[in-house]
């Protein structure tokens, strides 16, 4: 008897197909760049500086158009459309730095994320959804987000990317200007997306912590993937970590004294 064909792994929602791009009559950054990014999954973006991490987030974003090459979101071919088109068609983008209005209120913020929906019930039900994945959002719900941390805010932002329930989240240096502490929770709060079946594209200075976090890396040198892999190959990797982690390979954690 036949047997029943197995199902293969999932289909990517974000592909960068053999991109190319750069800016102007500059050279090109982005020489022929090919990333997957599956559902439910954190891949991270690793380099030297001026690598091209952030041009990939724009090229996948809308923001740039690419020379050639294709980008695909959960299989539809949205190469060349803008930001807008890119967000209908479920790919938001967490940009660098604070974006919350410190003036506003959470929900005020949050619900900016709404802005493209029109039906009461649905925003209703996102609200719900996003207050409970991030409690201190729904805690200070009516509070003035200004008068929240670095870090709260941060999931005020990604509260407000959630709203649309997106298929895939960009997100830029989600750890700028926070403290160790706060980063941690920050990246908690990254896996809690990706646990809720988002695709995750992340770009981070603090490469080795987003490796620890991401479920696969992709290193990025002259405008390609040069190696990629599951994040923790690549951080078991000593030449890796020499050239792109700033050091060797961390210890295996011990437990704290006292
Ligand atoms: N708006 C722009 N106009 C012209 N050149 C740019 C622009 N933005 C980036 N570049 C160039 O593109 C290259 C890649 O930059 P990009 O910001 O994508 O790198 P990166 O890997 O994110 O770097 P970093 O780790 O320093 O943030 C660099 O040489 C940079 O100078």
């Amino acid at each position: 008897m036949a047997s029943e064909p197995q199902p293969g792994p999932p289909a990517p929602l974000l592909v960068l197909d053999a991109v190319e791009a750069g800016y102007g009559r500059a050279a090109m950054v982005l020489r022929g760049l090919t990333i997957e990014v599956p559902p439910g999954t954190v891949v991270c973006l690793v380099g030297p500086n001026g690598a091209g991490k952030s041009t990939v987030l724009k090229v996948a974003s809308g923001l740039l158009k690419p020379r050639s090459g294709r980008v695909l979101v959960d299989g539809q071919d949205v190469t060349g459309q803008g930001p807008q088109a890119m967000l209908a068609s479920g790919l938001a983008h967490v940009l660098q730095g604070h974006s919350v209005f410190r003036e506003m209120t959470v929900a005020e913020n949050v619900l900016l994320g709404a802005y493209t929906l029109r039906d009461k019930a649905r925003i209703a039900e996102r609200a719900e959804f996003v207050r409970e994945l991030f409690p201190i959002v729904g805690e200070r719900w009516k509070q003035l987000a200004g008068l929240l941390s670095g870090g709260q805010q941060k999931q005020v932002e990604f509260a407000r990317s959630l709203m649309v329930d997106p298929k895939v989240v960009l997100l830029d240096e989600p750890s700028m200007g926070l403290d160790p502490k706060t980063t941690a929770t920050v990246f908690e709060q990254v896996v809690r997306m990706r646990d809720a079946g988002t695709a995750v594209l992340l770009v981070e200075q603090n490469a080795r912590r987003a490796l620890e976090t991401a479920d696969l890396g992709c290193v990025l040198d002259l405008g390609r993937v040069h190696i990629s892999g599951p994040a923790p190959e690549l951080l078991a990797d000593p030449q890796l970590s020499e050239l792109y982690l700033g050091g060797r390979p961390a210890e295996p954690s011990r437990p704290r004294d006292g």
